[in-house]
């Protein structure tokens, strides 16, 4: 075979998704390498029979090269195939598990949500959703677009062997016209120089996607052809609109416009998705340093050397924020890379500096709102042809594996009886709290500040609720070692390769929530409500990590004892007093307050009540005290805290140790009272509470504790300003049902209601079944309920309980629609038919209205029918005028959706009206 023909099929095959495949024929090779057909035929066939070619028997015939097949996709069983079908039916079946879309750098952090939409969009029945990426030049919209295309052929939405073409509009800037023919195709005549009909993209993007950058190119006449070829999947070449073509297509637009300005109104509302990418400067910094990272590894592959690139680089990179983004980050690193490899190509480590930088990047400005991490002190050592890159990893993430190594090293013993359980869970948190105290002495100054404060700020405000709900210590040095470890992590699943965690993480995490229930409860939950402020997903080591750290802290999430605390005046005379006595009775039962002389009773009722914040004293609250105004305190105190209070006026040594003992004895504050003034002859007063306890409702999920959240959610929203003075708390479904009343948000609160997805069955507590607030059945009640307690408006708080619970949740789960836009419209619509059919509907009513009518929305805008009734012209006219008036109602739906609601859909609403 001619070597130019040969080059030209190579590449051509190399290219295969983005080629159509009538360009594998002899008479389109002929053209492109400027040779007649016959002679190009006779080559191509004869370079079959040596078996260089795979010949595919479609029409006309196609030729692939059989080297440049199997090296892009997989070596061919045969040498001739029927159809492009049959040839991929033999692709090695894939890797259910491998996720394109996932293994993108920031999929789980700056493009989390992004990379959702773009997934639902893909899984989209009936042909999917079009997607639109905004974004400034360079950060990386066409490679989502491939990756968006991969992903669809890894799901199976298309098939492996479908197109994938892409296109820049930018070149027709001046030629929008000549851009329709390229993507409609064009009819002989057409215009000038129309010789031939020729086919455009979309004959070629057929059965899989098309990528078209630059959209805004596209004249608005193009626009409006190719939204008509999204609602009908069907389009004219130019020059002869009597030819109907099909094609189907998954649509990928780019721009880096302002889409508002740059296309027709009826373009955007076909374009439900829209997915705007950051700017490389606006990502957070370890996703910044993958990046780098990721880039420098690939020139160490391409070069085969090792690199070795100096801090002042990698510092500059990090810092720089130049237009054009993660491409010019790229190509900034190819260039340097290839500066340094011409200086010193016969090393074996090629070191770049700074100076490999092209000088005029150097000139521009670093950004003043990103600091980096100090930490990135040293060179980075990039290595070619390995996963492994050792010196990539900081000594504290070493230490980290070596952890998680010997964890599951020390597990597997247990499951070979060599160490018990007790054992491994003592071992394990011991060294954690050991890596825990060394995480605490790094300086501040050796974190990007903003980043680190942002960490620490969360866990200290996840500490907080738990420390209200579960009563454990908030302790600054253990937020600081939580924040350094999760610093540390920079939220890597630093043990995907692990293989002995791939294998054992599930059923360790078992063992420990059996060893440690509540801990692992607490560290998931912690983590859940941390990774929902960080945008990161909660990983299972961490929840592993974390679990044992708060087991060392030794949690008594249920300790409901009753509490005392120590006010006295001196330097240190409470604090040391108190020591001696918790260190006697080897429990840490009183707490104490050393404070100065002239203190007020205001400021001793300020510390009181810091306690009171911290810890749970729903059982009674003891304070000792050397102040002399005994009534005054007392009376200050029972009027604010909802629990019995007793204020003893006096303290020593004998009193504390007798008074601490009662407590270990699990006396209560009553039988304290007494029983000390037995022994003693002491001042002090016992005070019932005067203030209600803090009223709460409970939500909780059989399915766990995120649906948990959600419920409390949209509860909040709904609840408005009631929601201020009432506490909505999620709660683990399994403990209530097991522990019922033993929980402590039932010592906390005064628990007015539970709503969730099952009822845990607490006496006197009345349960709403979500599904029940759901179809409306129990609104009127619940709004009853929360009308007992709080003044509120109970219409206002029914509506927004209709509007939120219900639809909006299920809209956005039930379809893509934006749901606030789609429940805006259908309520006007649900007011404006009660009005013109003078009728009020129930609340049940309105929920299947409005759940109704946004899939019914939808539904027709994807084409959707309905089923057919063989009596509608009967029903049409017997029912005629409630039907036009109802057509009426949807009239701004209509317009708002460029939709058409049919006599059928019409009849659904009025038999759901009048039903
Ligand atoms: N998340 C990423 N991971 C790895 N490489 C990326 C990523 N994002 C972008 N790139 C790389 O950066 C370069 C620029 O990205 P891309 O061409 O996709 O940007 P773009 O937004 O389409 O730019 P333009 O508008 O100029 O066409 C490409 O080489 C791409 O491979």
């Amino acid at each position: 075979m001619r070597k130019d023909i040969e080059n030209y099929l190579y590449k051509l095959t190399k290219d295969y998704s983005q080629t159509a495949k009538t360009s594998f024929s002899a008479s389109s090779i002929s053209q492109q390498v400027g040779l007649n057909r016959s002679t190009v035929s006779s080559y191509l066939n004869e370079a079959f029979r040596k078996q260089k070619l795979l010949k595919v028997k479609t029409y006309p015939v196609s030729f692939l090269h059989k080297q440049a097949f199997a090296e892009t996709f997989f070596e061919a069983n045969h040498l001739e195939y029927d159809s492009f079908e049959e040839l991929f039916s033999e692709a090695p079946t894939k890797n259910k598990e491998k996720d394109p879309l996932g293994t993108i750098i920031g999929a789980f952090g700056s493009l989390k949500e992004k990379i959702n939409q773009v997934k639902t969009a893909a899984m989209y029945p009936n042909g999917g959703l079009p997607v639109m990426l905004l974004g400034a030049s360079g950060s990386g919209k066409t490679f989502l677009a491939e990756k968006i295309y991969e992903y669809m052929v890894e799901k199976q939405i298309i098939t492996f062997s479908a197109p994938y073409i892409s296109h820049n509009c930018a070149q027709y800037f001046n030629n929008p016209e000549l851009l329709s023919s390229v993507l409609f195709g064009y009819a002989k005549g057409a215009f000038t120089g129309a010789d031939t009909d020729k086919e455009g993209l979309l004959d070629a993007a057929d059965g899989g996607v098309l990528f078209l950058d630059e959209v805004h190119r596209l004249s608005e006449e193009g626009q409006e052809k190719l939204f008509t070829f999204m609602d009908t999947g069907e389009y004219s070449p130019i020059g002869n609109d009597s030819v109907r073509k099909k094609a189907d297509i998954r649509l990928i637009f780019a721009t880096t416009e302002d889409i508002e300005s740059a296309f027709l109104p009826t373009f955007l509302r076909r374009l439900p998705v829209v997915v705007s990418l950051p700017s490389f400067h606006e990502r957070p910094q370890p996703e910044r340093l993958q990046l780098i990272d990721q880039f420098f590894i690939q020139e160490s592959n391409i070069l085969q050397k090792e690199l070795s690139v100096s801090s002042k680089v990698i510092h500059f990179l990090l810092d720089a924020d130049l237009e054009g983004n993660v491409g010019k980050i790229k190509n900034l690193i190819k260039f340097a890379c290839g500066n340094a490899y011409a200086k010193q190509h016969d090393n074996q480590r090629i070191n770049v500096k700074l100076l490999d930088i092209p000088i005029e990047n150097l000139l521009q400005p670093f950004s003043s709102a990103k600091v980096t991490s100090q930490r990135l002190m040293d060179e980075r050592v990039y290595l070619p042809n390995t996963e492994i890159q050792p010196d990539l990893e900081t000594s504290e993430r070493k230490r980290l594996k070596t952890f998680f190594t010997r964890l599951l090293d020390d597990y597997k013993k247990v499951e070979d009886g060599v160490l018990t359980p007790g054992q491994l869970i003592s071992f394990a948190t011991e060294n954690v709290v050991l890596l825990m105290d060394e995480f605490v002495f790094f300086t501040p100054e050796d974190k990007e500040t903003s980043f680190f404060s942002f960490i620490t700020y969360n866990i200290r405000s996840s500490f907080q609720f738990m420390n209200e709900n579960y009563g454990f210590d908030q302790d600054g040095n253990k937020i600081l070692s939580i924040a350094n470890y999760l610093y540390v992590k920079e939220n890597q699943d630093f043990l995907l390769e692990h293989t002995d965690w791939i294998t054992l993480k599930n059923s360790l995490l078992h063992f420990l929530e059996e060893q440690m229930r509540d801990e692992v409860w607490l560290a998931k939950r912690f983590l859940n409500s941390l990774s929902l402020h960080l945008d990161s997903e909660v990983l299972d080591e961490d929840i592993v990590f974390i679990a044992l750290y708060l087991h060392s802290m030794n949690l008594t999430m249920t300790d409901t004892s009753t509490k005392a605390i120590v006010l006295a005046h001196g330097y240190s005379t409470a604090s040391s007093m108190a020591n001696v006595a918790n260190r006697m009775l080897q429990k840490n039962i009183f707490h104490a307050y050393d404070m100065p002389l002239g203190i007020t009773v205001d400021e001793v009722e300020k510390k009181v009540f810091q306690y009171i914040e911290n810890y749970p004293v729903e059982k009674g609250l003891i304070v000792l005290i050397d102040m002399g105004s005994l009534n005054l305190i007392t009376e200050k105190l029972a009027s604010k805290i909802s629990t019995p209070l007793l204020v003893i006026d006096s303290f020593n040594a004998p009193l504390l140790l007798e008074v601490g003992n009662l407590i270990n004895n699990s006396q209560t504050i009553f039988e304290i009272s007494e029983q000390i003034n037995e022994t003693l002859p002491i001042k002090k007063q016992l005070a019932m509470p005067k203030a209600d306890k803090k009223k709460a409702i409970i939500t909780c999920c059989y399915t766990g504790m995120g649906s948990a959240v959600q419920i409390k959610e949209i509860l909040q929203k709904s609840l408005g300003k009631t929601g201020e003075t009432l506490t909505v708390l999620p709660y683990d479904y399994q403990k209530l049902k097991e522990n019922k009343r033993r929980e402590l948000p039932f010592h906390i609160y005064n628990v007015l209601a539970i709503v969730g997805t099952e009822n845990p069955e607490i006496e006197n507590v009345p349960y709403f079944g979500l599904d029940k607030l759901v179809n409306g059945e129990l609104i009127d009640e619940f709004v009853q309920n929360i009308a007992q307690h709080f003044r509120v408006d109970d219409q206002g708080l029914k509506q927004e309980l209709i509007f939120n619970f219900s639809l909006k949740k299920m809209v956005e789960n039930l379809t893509i629609l934006d749901a606030d836009r789609v429940l805006y419209l259908v309520s006007e619509t649900i007011n404006e038919i009660e009005r013109v059919l003078e009728i009020t509907f129930d609340a049940n009513k309105k929920y299947l209205l409005f759940l109704h009518i946004s899939c019914m929305i939808e539904r027709i805008l994807r084409k959707e029918e309905v089923d057919k009734q063989e009596d509608i012209d009967e029903y049409v006219k017997e029912n005629r005028v409630m039907m036009e008036k109802i057509h009426r109602s949807l009239q701004n739906i209509e317009e708002k959706y460029t939709i058409k609601v049919s006599s059928l859909e019409l009849r659904l609403i009025n038999d759901i009206i009048f039903s």
